[in-house]
């Protein structure tokens, strides 16, 4: 029987881990389900948003897409956090590198995110309620790279609520303002955690760079960022 109050996952609560690891495209999860988890079991269908939990290094973990933009990840991920009990999400996504020396499949950890969403209005908050990351998921995380010798950037992000962008200016802007990536879902899922006192950590891949023609198939996109995914699973892994 099916006995939480949440609309669009369908499953029951003992069947989601503690910890998520979510990417935007649910074919991504497939993915990372298939490849590094040991019995993965498919605990959603709805909207073929696929979400799955098994074993990595004998300790259970979910991986559920996010589908893409901040209203779509926070409608998850607070069914996730307030009736599945998860303590801690973790994107891997996809983003567009803003610097001059980042290229297709660089690893970003995102401190804190930029954004012109307005979601957090909701909070009645009189100010910017700053989006940022769990520090221990996201000292874990680095820790991960420096023993993996990885390659890392970390730093602030910018979660756009639009892609295809009438102002051109922008992304030149968030470069001079220091930010690292592009992307549409970090500021949302920072302040979904928040607002659920749960801990959430973006961790992305370059897809595509906003001023150099580099960019990565949707096949790509799906099937080759092993380095970010392997990150997230040892980070989660440690969370619990
Ligand atoms: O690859 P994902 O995780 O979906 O992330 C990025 O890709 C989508 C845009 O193509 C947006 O969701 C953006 O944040
Ligand atoms: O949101 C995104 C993701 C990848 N690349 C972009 O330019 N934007």
């Amino acid at each position: 029987m099916i006995s939480t109050p949440s609309a669009c996952i369908v499953a029951e609560k003992e069947k989601v881990a503690k910890v998520v690891l979510m990417p935007g495209d649910p074919l991504r999860a497939k993915y990372i389900a298939e490849k590094y988890l040991e019995n993965p079991e498919l605990f959603n269908t709805v909207r073929n948003m696929y979400g799955y939990t098994g074993t990595y290094k004998g300790k259970r973990i979910s991986v559920m897409g996010s589908g893409m933009g901040i209203p779509s990840m926070t409608l998850y991920a607070h069914e996730l956090y307030n009736f599945f009990d998860v303590d801690s999400i973790i994107r891997v996504g996809s983003a567009g590198a803003l610097r001059d020396d980042m290229k297709v499949r660089d690893v970003v950890i995102a401190m804190s995110a930029s954004t012109n969403s307005k979601f957090d209005v909701q909070y009645g908050f009189p100010g910017t309620l700053a989006p940022t990351a769990d520090f221990d998921l996201l000292n874990d995380a680095v820790s991960v790279c420096k023993e993996r010798e990885a390659s890392v950037k970390v730093g602030n992000v910018f979660t756009t609520d639009v892609f295809y962008n009438a102002d051109s200016n922008i992304p030149s802007l968030c470069r001079d303002l220091g930010m690292l990536c592009v992307e549409m879902e970090t500021a949302g899922i920072y302040w979904e955690a928040v607002a659920s006192h749960k801990k959430a950590l973006s961790i992305l891949s370059i897809s595509d760079h906003m001023f150099r023609h580099e960019e990565l198939t949707a096949l790509e996109r799906q099937e080759s960022f092993d380095e970010m995914i392997e990150i997230a699973l040892e980070t989660a892994w440690r969370s619990l």
